[in-house]
This record gives C-alpha cells, structure tokens and sequence, in this order.
C-alpha cells in the first residue's frame, strides 16, 4: 500500500502557468508543504483549512477519478500542491502515468530531490523570492538542477519559474537567473489578492503587474532569455479553487 495525500483532482483545464502555457491537462493537488509562503494562492494544502478533504488515494484510484473527469480526452497530467516533492512514493503514481501514455507535468519550490524527478517531462521549479518570507537552500537547488541537467534526456523539460512581487523579488529573479544559464527562465506575475470575488477588479490589478513587469523586463540588458507570463487561469477563472 502506497497512499498518496490528495486534495483536488480536477480538469480537464488549460495550465495557466509556465512552460506549458495553455496546455490542456488533467490536474492532481497533493497535501501538504514545507514552506509557508505568505502569498501561497493554494494556503489550502497546508495550512490545516482543509485537512477534513486530504483523501488518502491509490494510484489506481486517483486513475479512476482522472479517467471519471476525463475520459478520453486527455494526455496531460499535472501534478501539484502543496510540495508534490514531499512524497517519495509519488512513484508509483508516476509509473502508472507512464504505462497509460500520459505526459506528466510537476510543480515544485527546489527545495526537495525525489528520484522520480528523471521521469517527470516537464518539471516546473520555482524558487521563492524574498515576498515569500522563505529562504532559498541554494545547495540543493544546486543538487537538483545539477542532476537534472546531467541527465541529457531531451524529450524532458525542465525550468525555473518565479512569481514576481516587488523590486526585490525581480532583483532575486536576476541572481537565480545567472547562477543556473541555459535554464529556460519565466517571470510569473505574483497575484496579490488571493480572497478576492471580484473577478474583474482582480483582472484589471493583474494586468496592470503584468504591464509593470513587462516594462522593467524589456529595459533589462541582464536578463535576455526570459519569458514574462501571466497566471492565465486567473484572467478567465479569478481565484476560483479546482480550474
Ligand atoms: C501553489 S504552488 C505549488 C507547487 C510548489 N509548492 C511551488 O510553489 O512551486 C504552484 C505555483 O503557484 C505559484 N503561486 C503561488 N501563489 C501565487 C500567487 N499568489 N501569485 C502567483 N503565483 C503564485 C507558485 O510560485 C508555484 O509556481
Ligand atoms: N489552470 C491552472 N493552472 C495552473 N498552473 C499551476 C497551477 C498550480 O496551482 O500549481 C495551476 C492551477 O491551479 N490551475
Ligand atoms: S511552496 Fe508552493 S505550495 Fe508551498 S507555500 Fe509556497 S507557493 Fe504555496
Ligand atoms: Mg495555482
């Protein structure tokens, strides 16, 4: 028996974020984190408001529900949280992804190594500049990115990615930018309102970040190979949980 935590299961949706912007995907949300980040838009899968719907699945049961939701009209899976990362026997769940064909991307912060990481095709990392209140362990950003690169398997993706609030988080963003070349690098716009309803309002402040972080990027002789994205999602859903 090789339970895995799960809060949501959802999709199919576009992924809103990253490298594979707009990519129609299935999603799984495992529970819990080893950080706190003070903006987490997921706060849910660790800050105990939702530990009565932590469901302890099967692989084969999460398959289930994903087939349920998605019939045959999918081949993408996402995985996220909370740190997907935590859990060391994702594995299996991992093994019956690739047994069924399914390409599997994963959110993480770098702060933990699982083995399982060679199998994932688009693996997301995403630091957490200093808005977060979290502190970067450099040596095992290092470890990870090292191995992922030593790998050469170039079917599998693997980028860095990080939210943007202020001028010391894109100040962050240029130092992890150079430490680690020839990574595909994304700026995300940080949502500063994560309660909101008022899905329009929210629209307008985001691509009014957007506009802002467009700008200082464009003028930036240091960062070159850089996209600047948007969380789409959150044009077309606000903060709506499980889109
Ligand atoms: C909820 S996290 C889960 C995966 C993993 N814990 C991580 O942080 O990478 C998924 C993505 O959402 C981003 N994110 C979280 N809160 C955000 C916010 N308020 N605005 C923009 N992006 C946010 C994170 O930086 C991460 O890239
Ligand atoms: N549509 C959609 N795209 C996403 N990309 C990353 C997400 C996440 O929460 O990890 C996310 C999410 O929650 N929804
Ligand atoms: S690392 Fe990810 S899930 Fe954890 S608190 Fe930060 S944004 Fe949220
Ligand atoms: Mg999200």
């Amino acid at each position: 028996m090789s339970k895995i935590p799960v809060l949501e299961i959802f999709g199919p949706t576009i992924q809103g974020e990253g490298m594979v912007i707009g990519q129609k995907t299935m999603f799984v949300r495992t529970a819990g984190c080893d950080y706190s980040c003070s903006w987490c838009d997921s706060a849910f899968t660790w800050d105990g408001s939702s530990k009565d719907s932590i469901r302890q699945m099967e692989p084969d049961e999460i398959w289930k529900e994903l087939k349920e939701l998605g019939g045959e009209g999918f081949s993408f899976v996402t995985i996220s949280g909370g740190n997907p990362a935590l859990l060391k026997n994702l594995d299996g769940f991992i093994s019956l992804l690739k047994a069924e064909r399914i390409k599997i991307c994963l959110e993480t912060q770098g702060s933990r190594w699982q083995d399982w990481f060679y199998e994932i095709d688009e693996l997301t990392i995403s630091p957490k500049p200093p808005s977060s209140g979290m502190k970067t362990d450099f040596e095992m950003l290092d470890l990870i990115l090292e191995k992922l690169q030593k790998r050469g398997d170039r079917d599998k993706q693997v980028s860095l990615k990080i939210v943007i609030f202020n001028d010391d988080d894109y100040e962050y963003a240029k130092m992890v930018y150079q430490r680690y070349p020839g990574i595909p690098f994304y700026l995300q716009v940080g949502n500063d309102d994560t309660a909101t309803a008022d899905d329009q309002d929210l629209m307008q402040r985001l691509l009014g970040k957007y506009n802002w972080l467009i700008e200082k990027t464009m003028v930036d002789h240091d960062l070159k190979d850089v996209k600047v994205l948007p969380q789409l999602h959150t044009y077309i859903w606000g903060n709506k949980r499980g889109v």
